[in-house]
């Protein structure tokens, strides 16, 4: 049984579309990057498979249930967001405390350590935390909860670059050690490229992408050459972006790129490059918005 199961998955605000016709699933044991540009509809999936709204129509399946107002199903779930509100008064460590009742599968020494890692004072109104430590604290409340199910919608915002890996390298970790289905919700692609096992990408409410990332980084391809030669290898292809110097030319390609390809190419003297997780992901948006 997939972890999230969505089937034609829309919700409207009012004449507003967030989320139109979507339909994935999520699987145990993997690291999932829901990317897309601001207003894509990544937090309106993640409220609702969270059980924070109702669908406005589809199907959405929460461990085989319906997530809305199904304490059970979830009990399963940890959800980390950058805006994350904590009751007056509460210092750090009642936060962590009230994690350790939530949260079946918590990890007190773990949470612990994280806090140390991350500098974080223990009884310090949380309030009066800088922006960085408040999101570290959300950042050990979901790792140290160890849910089935984890998102972060872009807890990082206020980490600085040291504390983003140190979040980086203990998610790894953990989850080589407890594996579990982790979403991570990011604009910055680039870092989270090589933990990302499989990329959901959104644009404006629409699913435009649902690969593994390995799958995606061999089908997006720089060809770099002179520029007849690379326009000739590309006619057949779907270009997704074209740049030229000179008589050089660069041209994204969309496609599978076999060693018959990859030697046609490098005899026609063309260089051909996978580009970066981040730049499929750009390229692939434009392109969908280009041919609107
Ligand atoms: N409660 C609401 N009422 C009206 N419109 C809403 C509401 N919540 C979200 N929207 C709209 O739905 C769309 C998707 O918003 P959402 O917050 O899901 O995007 P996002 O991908 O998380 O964006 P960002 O990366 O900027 O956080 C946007 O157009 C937003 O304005």
């Amino acid at each position: 049984m997939s972890v999230v199961a969505a089937a034609g998955l829309t919700k409207r605000f009012g004449d507003v579309t967030a989320l139109d016709d979507v339909s994935f699933s999520l699987e145990e044991n993997a690291i999932y990057g829901l990317l897309g540009r601001n207003g894509a509809g990544k937090t309106t999936l993640m409220q609702l498979i969270t059980g924070q709204n109702t669908v406005t129509s589809g199907e959405l399946r929460l461990f085989g249930e319906h997530p809305f107002e199904n304490e059970q199903a979830l009990m399963r779930v940890v959800f980390i967001k950058e805006s994350q509100k904590y009751p007056s008064g509460y210092k750090v460590k009642h936060v962590l405390t009230m994690a350790g009742r939530l949260f079946p599968n918590w990890d007190e020494e773990f949470a612990q350590s994280l806090v140390d890692d991350f500098n974080l004072p223990r009884n310090r109104d949380v309030r009066k935390l800088s922006r960085g430590m408040t999101s570290a604290l959300g950042v050990t409340v979901g790792l140290a909860a160890r849910a089935e199910l984890t998102f972060f919608d872009e807890p990082y915002l206020g980490l600085d670059a040291v504390a983003r890996q140190l979040f980086y390298d203990r998610l790894l970790a953990d989850y080589a050690a407890h594996p579990r289905t982790v979403v991570l919700s990011t604009h910055l692609i680039d870092e989270v490229a090589d933990l990302i096992e499989h990329v959901l990408l959104l644009d404006k409410g629409k699913l435009l992408l649902d690969a593994p990332s390995e799958e995606l980084r061999g089908e997006v391809m720089d060809a770099t050459g002179p520029a007849a030669v690379v326009d000739e290898f590309a006619a057949s292809r779907l270009v997704l972006h074209r740049e030229q110097l000179g008589g050089t030319v660069r041209v994204t390609l969309r496609g599978s790129f076999d060693n018959a390809e990859r030697l046609k190419a490098k005899k026609l003297g063309i260089d051909l490059e996978p580009v970066s997780l981040q730049q499929a992901v750009v390229r692939l948006t434009m392109e969908r918005n280009a041919v609107r």
